[in-house]
């Protein structure tokens, strides 16, 4: 194993993406600005190509802004274009009162608060066309079942072609369905400057690729990821006691483009270069990761990279729930995902590179279909 891979535990990435959500100081010469967005967008690219994942923070005005507050503000404010000014005055703001918002943000206490109903009450929501409530042993990875329950959220679209898309499910008489809306809404523009970012970057980095005319910031903007599908999933893995590890969720590759994991309490791992490395978990970070889709877009140089979720004795808290939030910033649903407008052309050349292409909805469609396929046992049982 190469030397630089051996300490690569300890240089997992945790990359301050408040340059992208800023334009910063106003009097400041906009040439900073742009290199300051320039140095995340190269930083994103190594965490990309290295690891697949990474952690995020927002510091704005050397201050650190939680993400609940850059979410709900992203999502108050109706401006399409870059850059957003929003969070700067934010962080002006003596925020000693307490956060700008009237309290519609997405909270783990919210999230505690649905799973924390009866368990009969729950089934009433049980899932149909892969959206909805699934008990504790309901989703399988790898043929073994997972175990936490959880809620699936998709994109509100109407369904128009008897596939995945479809209002939310019916979750019951609380205002959960707004909250996902509103924090889909944040996070849908986070992905979007995080991509950009990183399109970026890959445009002057990446001299010895073969790049589309096309392939510019905005190539993701239209057919790509213009009208981007969103899964969001509520997840409540229960905890583990003395007697030894529980897996919450088995090795997988996320599907799409990004995900992005809030959670409670540690447990995530991921596999780098044959190598098990325990993400760091910090209440104020957000987990970043690159989905099938963005390989496949980047002709596989960003890894979609293998990651379990395991309750371990020896975590802080290890006895006590683990909720997390994860949204998955997929392409279109109906977009045609290829590796043309990236390829490694020394790949090409020694035949290791081929055209490849997938629809998104039916590569989503069959994923959905082997999560919940079944296994020997009863679930219920
Ligand atoms: O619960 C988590 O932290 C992540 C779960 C996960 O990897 C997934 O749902 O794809
Ligand atoms: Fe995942």
């Amino acid at each position: 194993m190469p030397a630089a891979r051996e300490d690569a535990a300890s240089e997992y990435p945790v990359i301050d993406v408040g340059p992208l959500l800023s334009a910063g100081d106003p009097n400041e010469d906009v040439r900073f600005i742009l290199a300051r967005r320039r140095e995340v967008g190269r930083a994103l690219l190594a965490a990309c190509e290295r690891f697949g994942f990474f952690s995020i923070v927002c510091t704005i005005q050397k201050e650190s802004i939680p993400w609940a507050d850059v979410v709900d503000l992203l999502t108050l404010n109706t401006r399409d274009d870059l850059p957003d000014d929003f969070l700067w005055e934010y962080a002006r703001h003596d925020r000693s009162e307490g956060c700008l918002i009237e309290g519609k943000d997405l909270t783990f206490a919210h999230v505690d608060a649905w799973f924390s109903q009866k368990q009969a009450d729950k089934d009433a929501y049980a899932m149909t066309n892969g959206r909805g409530y699934q008990r504790i042993g309901e989703n399988v990875t790898n043929g073994r079942r997972d175990q936490h329950e959880a809620i699936d959220f998709y994109r509100p679209c109407a369904v128009s072609d008897g596939g995945l898309r479809a209002p939310h499910p019916y979750i019951g008489p609380n205002d959960l369905n707004e909250r996902v809306d509103r924090y889909a809404k944040g996070m849908t523009r986070i992905g979007k400057y995080i991509l950009r970012a990183l399109l970026g970057a890959i445009r002057k980095e990446y001299l010895h690729y073969r790049i589309a005319d096309d392939f510019t910031e905005d190539i993701l903007e239209d057919d790509i990821a213009g009208c981007p599908f969103w899964i969001l999933r509520l997840i409540n893995s229960p905890g583990c006691d003395s007697d030894g590890e529980k897996t919450s969720c088995g090795w997988h590759t996320d599907y799409g483009l990004l995900t992005f994991i809030h959670a409670t309490h540690p447990g995530l791992q991921i596999e780098v270069s044959g190598k098990i490395i325990d993400v760091p978990h910090h209440p104020e970070h957000m987990v970043c990761n690159v989905g099938e889709m963005l390989q496949l877009f980047t002709d596989d140089s960003l890894k979609a990279t293998r990651h379990r979720v395991v309750r371990k004795p020896s975590d802080e808290n290890c006895a006590r729930p683990r909720i997390s939030i994860a949204f998955f910033y997929e392409p279109n649903y109906d977009a045609v995902i290829s590796n043309r407008h990236l390829t490694d052309q020394s790949a090409l050349e020694s035949g290791y590179s081929s055209p490849r292409e997938v629809r998104y909805a039916d590569f989503l469609r069959q994923k959905v279909a082997t999560n919940f396929a079944k296994v020997d046992e009863d679930p219920r049982a």
